[in-house]
């Protein structure tokens, strides 16, 4: 990106971009013209609504309503925000900059970020108020539409209440799980496939299959919430799915205690071999990408995930610091994710270390065994 003919807003847009994440910035700005500016917006639109939702300063009945309104102060040329104590709140204190450069946006792409901040929002007030019901938060059954007090019934009623509820559960239909995935990343998926058709350097193919899409997010997503687990901890945060914990332990926080670290690992595998089935719908939406751009900046996220996964998987280093993988391995990934196969082979090698490392006695180690050679049969 020539810095130099650029408006000073957006060229503020894109040192923000710089601060938030350094190694991702520079592959936006490797994307071609105005697919660039609109992914370096949509980026620091989603991180403005996500510092919003991460601010533990704010009270409920204040943030939920925040949420829902954010898509509308991009429309609002005078709107900041100077609450937030959290690391990022310089693209709220500054929105104003950041929604300057959208209004230039053409049209279409000012269309698709504001669809997308829409629904994010709704749904992670929606999130917000279903956590003060303490609800997990990966997966979420949606509340009981009713829950009665039995006594008062006659018997007769009891019974198809019962089975009401058993119908609930049992039938897909009723077993709507918004997950809190979908919301955060999983719509940032299906927006960006948007945005690569409006800009005209991918087909329209890419926008359709939004279970593809959708996955791509979530793969990255779910691989966050493994390996921040005692980040998000020691902030007071849990993501880690009650269906899958609550089998290990009575609270999440007892991985922390050395005494519950078989438990621990056990959960632990158990998630990163349910990440893992996300990566044939990753093959599948990159294979059907055509841009080199838009390939590496898809691309790199997923073999950084990837790899995060492998250095988590069977780690009790967990539960004890953040994982990271090492600064050599990245820029390995970020300089071979060019192509399909390169891909593939990233993937395969990657998986291929977690194979080594099951254990017998694992309580997943046949799933994960299953998952393995699912994704070394693609690629
Ligand atoms: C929650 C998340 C996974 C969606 C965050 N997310 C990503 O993780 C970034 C990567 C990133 O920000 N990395 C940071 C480190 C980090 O924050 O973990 C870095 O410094 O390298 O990538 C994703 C992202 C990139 C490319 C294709 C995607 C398809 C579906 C969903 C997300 C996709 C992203 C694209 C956009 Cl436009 C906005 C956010 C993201």
């Amino acid at each position: 990106t020539d810095m130099n003919n650029m408006s000073n807003t957006l060229r503020t847009c894109y040192l923000y971009l710089d601060q938030t994440s350094r190694s991702f910035a520079a592959v936006i700005r490797a994307l071609d013209g105005e697919l660039r500016d609109a992914v370096c917006i949509f980026y620091l639109v989603l991180r403005a609504l996500d510092t919003l939702e991460d601010s533990s300063s704010i009270p409920y009945h204040i943030k939920a309503p925040l949420l829902q309104s954010f898509h509308t102060r991009l429309y609002q040329p005078l709107w900041n925000y100077s609450e937030s104590c959290e690391k990022d709140r310089q693209v709220l204190e500054d929105f104003s900059t950041i929604s300057l450069e959208f209004r230039k946006l053409a049209l279409v792409y000012r269309d698709i970020i504001t669809d997308i901040c829409w629904q994010m929002g709704e749904g992670m007030a929606e999130m917000l108020e279903s956590k003060l019901f303490t609800m997990d938060d990966w997966e979420r059954v949606n509340n009981m539409i009713f829950k009665p007090n039995l006594y008062c019934f006659p018997s007769f009623l009891i019974v198809i209440i019962l089975i009401f509820y058993l119908f609930q559960y049992l039938n897909p239909l009723f077993y709507q799980p918004p997950q809190y995935c979908h919301y955060v990343a999983g719509l940032v998926g299906i927006g960006l496939s948007q945005l690569f058709a409006a800009s005209g350097q991918e087909e329209e193919v890419i926008r359709e299959d939004t279970e593809l899409a959708n996955s791509m997010g979530l793969f990255l997503q779910k691989t966050n919430i493994i390996r921040d687990y005692l980040e998000d901890q020691q902030e007071g945060r849990e993501f880690w799915p009650k269906e899958v914990w609550g089998k290990y332990a009575k609270t999440l926080s007892e991985f922390t205690q050395r005494e519950c670290m078989p438990a621990a690992v056990s959960c632990l595998n158990e998630l990163v071999t349910n990440a893992m089935q996300h990566i044939p719908d990753v093959f599948t939406y990159l294979s059907h990408l055509h841009n080199p751009d838009v390939f590496t900046f898809c691309a790199i996220p997923q073999v950084m995930a990837i790899a995060t996964l492998a250095a988590c998987y069977n780690n009790t280093q967990v539960f004890r610091g953040v994982v990271k993988i090492r600064k050599g391995l990245a820029v390995t990934l970020m300089m071979e994710a060019k192509n399909m196969t390169a891909v593939k082979d990233i993937m395969a090698r990657q998986t291929l270390e977690i194979a080594e490392a099951i254990k017998p006695e694992d309580p997943s180690a046949s799933e994960t065994h299953h998952v393995v050679k699912k994704v070394l049969r693609l690629a």
